[in-house]
């Protein structure tokens, strides 16, 4: 078993440094908020960002301190707001130990570069490719704190490393497959999440299934065309990283880019929506990153280009769909 560091206790880093925990491993949590440090170390709950667990294992505890945090470190694991990770990791740049495998949780595309968590953290922390690993999967936070049966994608260029995070964090509730295709893992993640605020909105404004089926599929569609251009493999959309994170970020009240749709839909505005969210809806900054990105590779996301419309110009879903549906016909 090793000596993992979570970096951001927020509601993913907390509940997935529960699985580690019960894999067996020594779990250390970085928080910069003295309050959350304080709470997952003496009271061995996390009651700002994680609530509904009441007591997590004795093997996690947590630091405040950024060197004594990743100091002995085998595994580094980064689960930070997207739009912040470049801005958070450069401090522990030159703290890492040489060996340290780093594994990105986060599902986002940076805004201003349009660039994938997989690229941020490399220029960050000026990591060599073969000791990065991006973990993607169908995990709502809440499902996995309550060890509900759950399953992800651990994708590196390096096998090895790849294989090393799975066994890392194997136990009787949480299933880790192994991937090269960190490009597509990566794409999927952040992508789905657009997806994710579109069929939400859906929702909000009172449509039923066959409304959200048709978002999900032609979502699906955009997102793996774009992958496919930006390098990924075809087949990793299918797996649990593309469709299953889709299906259950699109169906569950618990993902925050859906509620934050549901929300929006309704009839909220961008900062009333943020406002009730309880956590990142990483999709509402990734749905216009993401269109630097399809520029630069020459691939047309519509629903994503549509979804940015509703978050910057505050249009309504309805009239979202009308531009989206146009006059034009063409083949499916
Ligand atoms: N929740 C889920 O079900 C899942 C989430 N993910 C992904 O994991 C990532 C993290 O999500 P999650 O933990 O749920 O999000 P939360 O909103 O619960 O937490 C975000 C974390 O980022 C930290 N953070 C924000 N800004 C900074 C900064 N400038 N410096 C340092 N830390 C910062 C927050 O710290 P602070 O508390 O101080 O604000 C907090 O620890 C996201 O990319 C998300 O898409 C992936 C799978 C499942
Ligand atoms: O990625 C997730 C589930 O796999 C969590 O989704 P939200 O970030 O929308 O809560």
């Amino acid at each position: 078993m090793a000596k993992v560091t979570v970096l951001g206790a927020g509601a993913w880093g907390t509940a997935f440094g529960q699985v580690l925990a019960d894999a067996g491993n020594d779990v250390l949590m970085w928080a910069r908020e003295p309050e959350i440090v304080e709470s997952i170390r003496e009271r061995h709950c996390n009651e700002v960002r994680l609530p509904s667990v009441a007591k997590l294992p004795d093997n996690m505890t947590a630091t405040g301190d950024r060197a004594e945090a990743v100091k002995d470190a085998e595994i580094i694991i980064v689960a930070i707001a997207a739009q912040f990770a470049r801005v958070a990791l450069e401090e522990f740049k030159g703290l890492i130990p040489d060996k340290a495998i780093i594994v990105s949780l986060m599902k986002g595309i940076e805004r201003g570069t349009g660039k994938r968590m997989d690229e941020v953290v490399k220029e960050a922390l000026d990591l060599p490719d073969g000791r990065f690993a991006a973990l993607s999967g169908p995990n709502l936070s809440k499902e996995v704190a309550a060890r509900n049966p759950a399953g992800a994608v651990i994708a590196s260029c390096n096998p090895y490393v790849a294989l090393r995070v799975a066994r890392a964090c194997q136990t009787n509730y949480f299933k880790p497959f192994t991937s090269e295709d960190v490009i597509g893992v990566e794409m999927c993640g952040s992508m789905k999440n657009v997806v994710a605020l579109a069929v939400g909105m859906s929702r909000g404004a009172g449509y039923g299934e066959n409304t959200a089926a048709m978002i999900e599929t032609r979502g699906l569609a955009e997102l793996t065309k774009l992958g496919i251009a930006a390098g990924a493999k075809a087949e990793t959309f299918a797996g649990l990283a593309g469709f299953g994170d889709l299906v259950a970020t699109c169906s569950s009240p618990l993902s925050r880019n859906f509620t934050f749709g549901y929300n929006l839909g309704k009839g909220m505005s961008v900062e009333e929506a943020t406002q009730v969210s309880n956590g990142v809806a990483e999709g509402v900054p990734t749905a216009t990153a993401v269109l630097a990105l399809a520029k630069e590779v020459g691939v047309s996301v519509p629903l994503a280009a549509a979804v940015s419309r509703v978050i910057n110009d505050g249009i309504s879903f309805d009239a979202m769909m009308a531009e989206l549906f146009g006059e034009d016909i063409t083949e499916e």
